[in-house]
């Protein structure tokens, strides 16, 4: 079963990924592919270059992220720009690791796909888990992990549906609005349910 991770920014994604991990599911995380893509020797780097301008080149030859966050959460133009020139690429790279992970003998893999809902990537995963906090919850949590001031956050949040809206197509949600290990509770239910963690 190909298990599609998602949410909206800062809910809990890569919280919920680790403990997935620590229950020996493989994950495939789409964050981490996009970064690899956009890496000097990364598939996807001199095409983002040519469209964003060497502006967004540090010294070190790396793209400026902080720099390239403020520009595409700034301007949906630019956003979308990005998006058609990355997305192909994690996607084509997600694929050949489930593929990869699936022949290594894995019944289960994990696909933490942040953009499942905006892109329509439905049809890349058997189930949809939802991970959900409250948008006051998220806001906050945004601001405190990013150290980012409020309008910063909130156009973060704004680049994407809003997690509210996502609910009604997930088969699995799990609240983490609590404590990390009444996420944790919870998600081990769902597992055993979706009768992928075996009741000992
Ligand atoms: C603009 C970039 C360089 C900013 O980097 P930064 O380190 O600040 O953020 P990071 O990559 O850790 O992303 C944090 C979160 O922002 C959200 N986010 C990132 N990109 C986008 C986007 N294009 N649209 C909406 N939300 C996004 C996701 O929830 C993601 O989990 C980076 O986010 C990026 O390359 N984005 C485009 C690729 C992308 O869409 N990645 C997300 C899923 S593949
Ligand atoms: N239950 C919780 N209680 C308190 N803090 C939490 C809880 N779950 C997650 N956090 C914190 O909230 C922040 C966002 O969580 P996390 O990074 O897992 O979200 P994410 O959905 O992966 O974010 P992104 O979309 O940016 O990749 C982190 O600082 C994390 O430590």
């Amino acid at each position: 079963m190909i298990i599609g991770l998602t949410g909206g920014i800062a809910t809990g994604k890569s919280t919920v990924a680790e403990m997935l991990k620590e229950f020996g599911l493989p994950v495939v995380d789409a964050d981490f592919i996009a970064k690899e893509v956009m890496q000097p020797e990364g598939a996807a780097f001199d095409e983002v270059i040519s469209e964003f301008g060497s502006d967004i080149v540090q010294e070190d030859g790396t793209i400026n992220r902080a720099l390239l966050g403020q520009r595409i959460f700034s301007n949906e133009e630019e956003r979308l720009k990005l998006n058609a020139i990355v997305h192909p690429k994690v996607r084509k790279e997600m694929r050949r690791a489930a593929v990869s992970y699936t022949a290594e003998g894995h019944a289960h893999v994990v696909l933490d796909i942040p953009l499942l809902y905006e892109s329509n990537l439905f049809h890349m995963v058997d189930r949809v888990l939802l991970i959900y906090v409250s948008p006051a919850v998220q806001l906050q949590r945004l601001i405190k992990r990013d150290q980012s001031g409020e309008e910063q956050a909130r156009a973060r949040i704004a680049a994407q549906i809003p997690i509210d809206e996502k609910e009604s197509r997930a088969d699995g949600v799990i609240s983490n609005d609590g404590t990390k290990a009444e996420t944790r509770q919870e998600l081990e239910q769902l597992l055993s349910q979706w009768n992928i963690l075996k009741k000992p």
